[in-house]
């Protein structure tokens, strides 16, 4: 693959080639922990993959093979309700990046060696598929660290693995290895780690095979009943996106402009 860096950033690397943008949290002497600024950095590369027609496909990771990300950088955590910015501002805006990747219209396919902990474990679960090295090792520390993610970090994890397991992991903050995360449906894959970026590209490029609109609804979908009426509010975006292309739906917009009365008459009530 030939691999284009977009754009500067400090904390992350954004990556693209062949349809698929690649996204690596870039703080391994931290183990790929997040600050305010690396949540920043990912929010705005993932609305440019977002935004970009010829991505097909994202893949997020972590930079090294010790860890895809080890969740919030307890070294900026300050007592105020956040982790601190640059300028002492606290945040807590991992949450608004979690929603961000299961917004986006396109599959997003977590990358893991190493360490998913914590917050990083995570964000590894609310991507779409996750494929993981052999050296994988997954796990949530929030109790034991003084914190909690009840949010998509619980409910999530709840269907992802059922709910007994769900708070085996977070009630005894154990970690668990690759293989043990593939038969309880935590990843879809686990293969060595020398083969990890060769695999998660054949994955990529099997999606890119397929229809992108059948991806982005079924994205939707997938995402509709545990997102509430957020949720039913993406997916019926793309029902709007898709009648604005029919010539019902412009037949409205079109009288509108003309300053005539809409002929509907001319389109089928379809069984
Ligand atoms: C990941 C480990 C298991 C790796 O262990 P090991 O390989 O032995 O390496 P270490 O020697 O421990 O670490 C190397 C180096 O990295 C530093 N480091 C590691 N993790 C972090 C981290 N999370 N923050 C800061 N620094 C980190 C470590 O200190 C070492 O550096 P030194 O200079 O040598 O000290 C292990 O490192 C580990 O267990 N790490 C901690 C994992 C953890 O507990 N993470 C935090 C969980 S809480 C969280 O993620 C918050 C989630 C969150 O953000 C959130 C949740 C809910 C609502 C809102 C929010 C929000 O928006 O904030």
């Amino acid at each position: 693959m030939d691999w284009k860096a977009v754009g500067t950033f400090q904390d992350i690397l954004y990556h693209r080639a062949e349809g698929i943008a690649r996204i690596t949290i870039n703080r391994p002497e931290v183990r790929n922990a997040f600050r305010p600024q690396t949540v920043n950095e990912l929010m705005q590369a993932f609305q440019q993959a977002h935004l970009d027609p010829e991505i097909g496909v994202v893949i997020l990771t972590g930079a090294g093979d010790k860890a895809f990300c080890s969740g919030g950088d307890q070294k900026v955590r300050g007592d105020d309700g956040g982790y601190h910015d640059a300028q002492g501002t606290p945040h807590l805006n991992v949450l608004d990046l979690q929603m961000q990747i299961r917004r986006l219209p396109k599959p997003v396919v977590a990358m893991v060696a190493g360490y998913a902990i914590g917050g990083g474990h995570v964000l590894h679960l609310v991507c779409d598929l996750t494929i993981a090295a052999d050296n994988a090792r997954f796990g949530q520390t929030g109790p034991r660290v003084g914190s909690f993610d009840a949010g998509l970090g619980a409910g999530l994890l709840a269907r992802a693995v059922g709910l007994k397991k769900a708070k085996e992991i977070w009630f005894l903050c154990r970690q668990y290895d690759a293989q043990e995360a593939l038969s309880m449906g935590l990843v879809n894959t686990v293969v060595p780690l020398a083969q990890l970026e060769q695999e998660t590209l054949q994955w990529c490029h099997e999606m890119l095979q397929h229809s992108p609109t059948a991806l982005r609804v079924l994205k939707a979908a997938f995402n509709a009943d545990t997102d509430g009426l957020a949720g039913i509010q993406e997916l019926a975006g793309n029902a709007t996106a898709l009648y604005y292309m029919t010539p019902e739906g412009q037949e409205g917009r079109n009288a509108w402009l003309e300053k005539r009365a809409p002929d509907f008459g001319k389109f089928p009530r379809r069984p």
